[in-house]
């Protein structure tokens, strides 16, 4: 066989494109959609203890997710955004990372960062904005961040995350931390710029970045399907980036958790980065702001409701015998009560003062930062009662 020696490719005569529509990428599935072992897949190994706080966790993000839907219907949050149906996805992976790795996450992640430890009185602080919310209620609910577990503060411009992840993972390989960096992100997103950018850098230069695209049928309203692209989905790019890939059920969480165990060895002992396309969907809304019921049928999300990925854990986790139905509701209910008891806390909190909206940027906030805050402290002392919240702390309410 002819082959050009500076490129190192086979020399073919006969005019051949190769057909990318054709293309199909297999899906990884360990548990099937009523719960029980694919034939021939290999189990992960999991304890007990670690098969009981994915679930634990899994639970836990459900009902928060329902219960802020409900609070911002009642008026009491101004935004929300669920993550009904991903839980597999965000907490199979989280559970195959050490603490020390970073996440940097969408939007959609509120399983990874409960996973990591983030407190139900932490995530209350931030959906209302209080004086407790680290970040001091200068983001929009959902924005959650935690320097101390390693999750980056998320951002509402699609994207961004995944070129800052490269960067992230390049200064921990320099650093020879042995971590690694998850980003995670939709497959609307990936349809940016910055999604090429970042994974051409992240396998030309070999960081240790595992890039985890939920795939959950929609980007708001545009459909991935014949709208978001014309081929085989994300998984062909991470190939065509000539990283490792690999695509799996979104739904099943033991295949997330091992395709993530593998990755994350590739990464941290290898410095391969790799991209993971997570199949699933978006049970919800978009966000409290969008409604389905314009452009999906009901059919499609009933469908979907058959491969819900909680039941799916729940029926392998009973058959094993790790729990009971009364086992689970009694964390569901405990669950409950205990996101019920923080909201209600949490919305008593006042609102932070209005100085921190200026402060953390600036070692020194600038003069023209100054004045304009002195003119929306007269703008809010003339109208007080249309800033209930603000108004009574502006002049000589505690810092
Ligand atoms: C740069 C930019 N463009 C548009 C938007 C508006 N926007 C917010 S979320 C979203 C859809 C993202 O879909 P996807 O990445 O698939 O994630 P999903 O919401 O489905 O989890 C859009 C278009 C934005 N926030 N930033």
């Amino acid at each position: 066989m002819a082959k050009d020696k500076q490129h190192q490719l086979e020399i073919v005569t006969e005019p051949k494109f190769i057909d990318g529509s054709a293309l199909k990428i297999p899906m990884l599935q360990i548990l099937k959609e009523d719960g029980t072992v694919q034939k021939g897949a290999q189990v992960p190994e999991l304890d007990k203890e670690l098969a009981l706080k994915m679930f634990d966790t899994m639970q836990f993000i459900r009902i928060l997710d329902e219960r802020m839907i409900a609070a911002q219907r009642q008026g009491r949050i101004s935004f929300y955004l669920s993550s009904l149906g991903e839980e597999a996805a965000s907490i199979g992976s989280a559970a195959a990372l050490d603490d020390g790795d970073m996440i940097m996450g969408q939007y959609r992640e509120q399983g990874a960062l409960a996973y990591r430890g983030f407190t139900v009185e932490q995530f209350m602080d931030q959906l209302f904005s209080n004086e407790r919310d680290l970040g001091k209620g200068r983001q929009m609910p959902v924005h959650y961040g935690s320097a101390e577990l390693n999750f980056m503060t998320i951002a509402s411009p699609l994207a961004t995350q995944i070129p800052q992840a490269t960067g992230y993972a390049f200064g921990q390989k320099m650093d020879k931390s042995g971590t690694c960096t998850i980003c995670y992100f939709g497959e609307g997103a990936a349809s940016e710029g910055d999604f090429h950018a970042a994974l051409n850098m992240a396998a030309v230069y070999k960081v240790p970045a595992i890039f985890f695209c939920r795939n959950n049928g929609y980007a708001i309203s545009t459909p991935s399907q014949g709208e978001q692209y014309a081929g085989d989905g994300i998984a062909p790019r991470g190939v065509a980036y000539g990283m490792k890939t690999i695509r799996v059920d979104g739904n099943d969480i033991l295949a997330v958790y091992q395709a993530t165990q593998m990755a994350r060895k590739l990464a941290v002992e290898d410095n391969e980065p790799v991209l993971i396309e997570g199949m699933s969907y978006r049970m919800a809304g978009h966000s409290t702001s969008d409604d389905p019921t314009g452009y999906r049928t009901r059919d499609e999300e009933d469908a979907w409701r058959a491969k819900d990925p909680l039941a799916r854990f729940q029926t392998y986790l009973i058959k094993k015998k790790w729990l009971t139905e009364k086992d689970a509701e009694e964390i569901f209910a405990e669950k409950k009560a205990a996101v019920l008891a923080a909201l209600k806390k949490a919305e008593k909190v006042p609102a932070p003062h209005i100085d921190e909206l200026i402060n953390d940027v600036y070692d020194t906030p600038p003069q023209q930062l100054k004045e304009q805050l002195e003119q929306l402290k007269a703008h809010i002392r003339k109208y007080p009662e249309a800033y209930p919240k603000t108004a009574s702390r502006i002049d000589g309410g505690e810092k």
